[in-house]
C-alpha cells in the first residue's frame, strides 16, 4: 500500500487551486506502488493522478522526470503527462512534500502476461528509447555499476541471515560485473524499472508506460535486460523462451540491437538481477514487520542472477541471429 502521507481536503483545495483543473469531486489513494504516494483525483475536468514524492526520490531529480514525461508524450509516446499550474510550473508541495499531478492513463497491468505482450513491451521499450532522444536533461543511474556495492555495503552484515554463503557470493559477483561492466555501448533515456506493474494495457495492446521516477541516462540493452528480467521468468523462477525471443523480437522490430549490445547481453541482464536483488535486500532488511508496504522477496532476483551466470550467448534467450 502506498499512501505514505496522507492529506485532507482541506489541503488538497489549496493545492488544486493552483491549477485549471475544474472542481474536484472525490480523491482516495492508491494501494498499489511502493515508492511515492499516489492518488486518484476526479475533477470536472477529468481523472489525475497526484504523487507525493517520498523518501528515494531526490526533489533535485524531479525536473528530470517530469521534464522527461512531457518529452516523451509531446513525441507520441502514451505516457503520464504532467499537468501545468497556472503559472506554467509543473511542480508543486502537498503535506509538506514535492508534488505533482500527471495526466491519467486508461488500461491496467497484466498479473499473468504473456509471449505476446512481451513483444507488446519490447516494441513500447524501443519506441521509448527513440523518443527519449533530444531530451535535454540528464541524470546518471544511481543504480548502476558504481551504485552496487554502496548499496550492499547497506545490507552486507545482515545478508547471510537471507541466506548462509550470500556474503562471498555477492562480493564475487560485484568484483566480476565491476571489472567487466561495458561502457561503449549505445545510449541514451533509460526506463529503468518496466516491471508488469509499470505497462497498461487496453486488450492485448500497450495503452501507457508509467513511473518514470528511476528513468536515466544509460545503456539502451540495460533496460533490454531489465525487462528480460523483468518480464520473461515464471513464477516457478524458470526463464521462458518464448517470452524471451517474444520480447527481443518486439524491441529490435523498433531499434535493432547492435551486435555488441547483443553480446554483452548475459552480463547486462547478471547486473540488472543484482540491481533488483540490492534494493529488495535492502529493503527486506530494513522495512519493519506491520508496515503496510509489500516486502518483495529478494531472493527472485539472486536465483534470476544466477541463471544469467550461466548463459554464454544471448541466443539462450531468444535472440534470433541478424538478418
Ligand atoms: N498516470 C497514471 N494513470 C493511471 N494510473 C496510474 C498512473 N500513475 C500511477 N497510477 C496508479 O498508481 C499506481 C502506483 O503508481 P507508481 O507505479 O508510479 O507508484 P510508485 O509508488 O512509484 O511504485 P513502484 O515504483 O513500486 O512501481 C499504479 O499501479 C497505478 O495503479
Ligand atoms: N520494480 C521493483 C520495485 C520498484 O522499483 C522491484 O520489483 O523490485
Amino acid at each position: 500500500m502506498a499512501v505514505y502521507t496522507d492529506i485532507t481536503e482541506d489541503e488538497l483545495a489549496v493545492f488544486l487551486a493552483d491549477y485549471d483543473v475544474g472542481t474536484l469531486l472525490s480523491y482516495k489513494g492508491i494501494a498499489e506502488g511502493v515508492e511515492n504516494s499516489n492518488f486518484l483525483l476526479h475533477t470536472t475536468a477529468g481523472s489525475f493522478i497526484l504523487t507525493l514524492y517520498e523518501k528515494r526520490v531526490d526533489r533535485r531529480d524531479l525536473p528530470f522526470f517530469l521534464g522527461l514525461m512531457e518529452h516523451l508524450a509531446g513525441q507520441g509516446l502514451n505516457c503520464p503527462l504532467p499537468i501545468r499550474k497556472r503559472d506554467d510550473g509543473v511542480l508543486s508541495e502537498l503535506a509538506g512534500r514535492p508534488a505533482a499531478m500527471i495526466s491519467f492513463l486508461e488500461g491496467m497491468w497484466l498479473r499473468r502476461p504473456r509471449a505476446e505482450h512481451c513483444r507488446e513491451v519490447g516494441a513500447a521499450l524501443a519506441r521509448m528509447h527513440v523518443a527519449g532522444d533530444g531530451f535535454e536533461l540528464g541524470r546518471a543511474n544511481a543504480l548502476s555499476v558504481s551504485g552496487w556495492r554502496p548499496l550492499w555495503d547497506m545490507s552486507r552484515d545482515r545478508a547471510e541471515t537471507v541466506e548462509p554463503g550470500l556474503v562471498a557470493e555477492i562480493e564475487r559477483e560485484l568484483d566480476s560485473l565491476e571489472a567487466s561492466w561495458p561502457s561503449n555501448l549505445p545510449s541514451g533515456v533509460i526506463h529503468a524499472d518496466l516491471f508488469p506493474d509499470n505497462v497498461f494495457f487496453l486488450g492485448d495492446e500497450v495503452s501507457g508506460l508509467i513511473d518514470f521516477y528511476f528513468a536515466c541516462n544509460d545503456l539502451l540493452a540495460y533496460d533490454v535486460s531489465i525487462c528480460l528480467n523483468a518480464w520473461c521468468f515464471e513464477k516457478d523462477g524458470s526463464f521462458n523462451m518464448t517470452k524471451g525471443m517474444a520480447l527481443l523480437d518486439g524491441y529490435d522490430s523498433v531499434r535493432k540491437l547492435t551486435d555488441a549490445e547483443r553480446v554483452a547481453l548475459p552480463l547486462l541482464a547478471r547486473g540488472s538481477a543484482l540491481r533488483f536483488f540490492l534494493t529488495r535486500l535492502y529493503d527486506w532488511l530494513t522495512t519493519p514487520e506491520g508496515a503496510l508496504v509489500v516486502k518483495k522477496d529478494p531472493k527472485e532476483y539472486l536465483r534470476r542472477l544466477r541463471f544469467h551466470r550461466q548463459i554464454k550467448d544471448a541466443a539462450e534467450y531468444g535472440l534470433r541471429e541478424t538478418a
